[in-house]
């Protein structure tokens, strides 16, 4: 353990083995992939097994609450971990064969840790059951000895802050579920993404709201990235508690880490005081973004010169000291957290009188906003400024491949400046998302768009494509890639799993999903009309590969002849 408290070692304690494996039902994981299944790890050095914890609640049933609880029970089988929402459909999606939630691995994990109704229960009494997922959050907060806070935690769009500030409406209304039902001695964990200073505030509010009735508030921040949420949960690069700096502080930091050393090996978990774990949550992030902004700011320059940016970014990420993840130049970057995390971070700087320190945060933000609308304006200046009359394909409308999240999509915002010059149709295809889905995001920055006029949503690449002028690649999917020699890439697909009615609860005879590989990109440029232009917003193909079959490319960070 790494601890950076200055007080005594908290290393006391003998080893104990986990008590017994969990138990998965041969059945229920043959299409789990082995690689995929979480390594159990025997002989902790320093932390006890987990200390007299047997129930453990998450609030909010997400990308995070889902996926973290499942790898949490699957480890600590006598503990038993429910996860409530107050969205029922969400809870219900839970509890059948189609979840809400898109992860490699994570469909047969919750199928093997997964308490099923009492009828399966009775059929499968070999499996682990120690998952459940309710909206019973009273009686579930009731009786947890660890209370996970997996709600979710946007940008304040109102009032003082809007847009830059945290929108704590969910993290408080299910603290104030926590302050009412939890028992006394229970531990609260900050799972989502907070402000510096919650843990505090939290306290404040507990201790106003039961008076004497003790509670430990720790910070445990989540740095799983979508796509590969069981793998990085099952081999995280750290786990980070952040706790206060009193001996019952500390005591509820190491029954907390005692659950993760049923996997985690203890050397990689970190112990901090709780305002340096909030604070390093959003730095990590806002560090990461910061590396994809600078490399798109580059891009630009090479779309100008000679250079081309992959190879700029594979010449410096050989330098050890910067290293190669985070140098993709593509569209920058979408999703639920990079923005309002550097958004929050920069108004915690503002906040603190501190203005240079957020308008640097500010401007990786800006960077990020002006790498979408350099791509949507150049499609448009390739057509002469005039899209009138014409077909535009999209492929890829989740933020990033592997995933079927469309929040802050990257697609959505090309879109809507695509739109506004009037094409006559703009064709989506993405394998992990649903329509509903996209629909959804892209009502958010285009609020009049509908499916009926000119934007399509299909469950077929070759449908999109047929007869449009211009294919525009914005998600990083393996299946849009034309490498030659590679192997098709089958995946689920989600959009054919769409016969099922929102509530139904007996889907299994309905859960085979047909699946989708890698397109065919000579069957695509057949059908396109001209002028043929693939616009590669993400660096994803072989330009000269694609050439070949009579289409014209223009890549992200390439200076293009056409
Ligand atoms: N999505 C990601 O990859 C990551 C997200 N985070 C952080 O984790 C937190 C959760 O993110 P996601 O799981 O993506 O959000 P999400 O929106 O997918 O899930 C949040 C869930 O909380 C539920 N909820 C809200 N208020 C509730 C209440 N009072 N009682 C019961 N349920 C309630 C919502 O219905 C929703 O199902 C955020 O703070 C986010 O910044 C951190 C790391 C990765
Ligand atoms: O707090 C969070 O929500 C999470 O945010 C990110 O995870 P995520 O947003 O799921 O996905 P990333 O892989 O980080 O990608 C974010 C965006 O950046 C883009 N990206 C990523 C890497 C790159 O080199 N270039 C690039 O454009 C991706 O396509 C995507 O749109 C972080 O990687 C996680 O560690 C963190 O826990």
């Amino acid at each position: 353990m790494d601890a950076l408290f200055s007080e005594g070692s908290s290393s006391s304690t003998a080893p104990t083995s986990p008590s017994s494996s969990p138990l998965v039902h041969p059945s229920e994981i043959d299409d789990l992939k082995l690689s995929q299944l979480p390594q159990v790890r025997h002989g902790l050095e320093e932390y006890p097994r987990n200390l007299s914890v047997k129930d453990v609640c998450f609030i909010g049933a997400g990308y995070v609450g889902g996926p973290t609880a499942a790898v949490l029970a699957l480890h600590n089988p006598a503990v038993t971990v429910e996860v409530v929402d107050r969205d029922p459909h969400r809870i219900q999606q839970w509890k059948s064969p189609h979840l809400p939630v898109h992860e490699p691995g994570l469909d047969a994990l919750v199928r093997a840790v997964r308490k099923d109704s009492e009828e399966e229960t009775q059929s499968a009494s070999q499996r682990q059951q120690n998952l459940v997922f309710s909206c019973e959050s009273a009686r579930a907060l009731a009786k947890a000895d660890i209370i996970f806070m997996a709600v979710n935690t946007p940008t304040k769009m109102f009032g003082v802050g809007a847009g830059c500030a945290t929108n704590m409406t969910a993290f408080d209304g299910a603290m104030r579920d926590v302050a009412t039902y939890a028992k006394a001695g229970a531990i609260i964990v900050e799972k989502s993404t907070v402000p510096g200073g919650t843990a505090d505030r939290v306290r404040k509010m507990l201790a106003a709201s039961r008076p004497g009735v003790p509670f430990e508030v720790l910070s445990n921040p989540e740095f799983l990235a979508e796509g590969s949420a069981i793998e990085n949960l099952t081999t995280p690069d750290r786990v980070l508690i952040g706790s206060a700096a009193t001996p019952s502080g500390r005591q509820a930091a190491r029954t907390l880490a005692s659950l993760y050393t049923a996997w985690v090996p203890s050397d990689r978990i970190l112990e901090t005081n709780t305002w340096s774990s909030e604070l390093a949550k959003l730095v990590a992030n806002a560090m990461l973004a910061q590396r994809i902004s600078s490399i798109n700011s580059i891009s630009a320059i090479c779309e100008r010169t000679g250079a081309e940016v992959d190879q700029v970014a594979k010449a410096i990420g050989l330098d050890a000291r910067i290293g190669p993840q985070f140098l993709k130049a593509g569209l920058g970057f979408g999703g639920s957290c990079f923005r309002k995390d550097i958004a929050s971070l920069a108004y915690l700087a503002e906040s603190l009188g501190l203005d240079d320190v957020a308008e640097y945060w500010r401007q990786v933000n800006t960077m990020n906003e002006r790498q979408r609308d350099r791509f949507a304006h150049k499609v448009i200046s390739r057509f002469d400024g005039n899209l009138v009359g014409h077909k535009l394909a999209i492929l890829g409308f989740a933020f990033k491949k592997n995933t079927g999240d469309t929040r802050e999509s990257l697609a959505a915002d090309v879109i809507r400046v695509l739109l506004e010059e009037r094409p006559s149709e703009i064709a989506i295809f993405d394998p992990f998302c649903r329509a509903d889905d996209i629909m959804r995001e892209l009502k958010t920055v285009c609020p009049d768009v509908s499916e009926r006029d000119v934007v399509k949503i299909h469950t077929d690449p070759y449908l999109a494509c047929s007869q449009a002028h211009a294919i525009l690649v914005v998600t990083d999917c393996d299946q849009f890639r034309n490498t030659p020699g590679k192997k098709p890439i089958w995946t689920h697909n989600s959009n054919f799993v769409q016969s099922c009615a929102a509530d139904c609860t007996d889907c299994r005879a309905h859960s085979t999903r047909p699946t989708t590989e890698a397109i065919e990109w000579p069957r695509i440029a057949y059908n396109m009309v001209e002028p043929k232009w693939v616009f590669d917003g993400r660096g994803l193909l072989d330009v000269a590969e694609l050439e070949k079959l009579g289409v014209r490319v223009d890549s992200v960070g390439r200076r293009t002849f056409h």
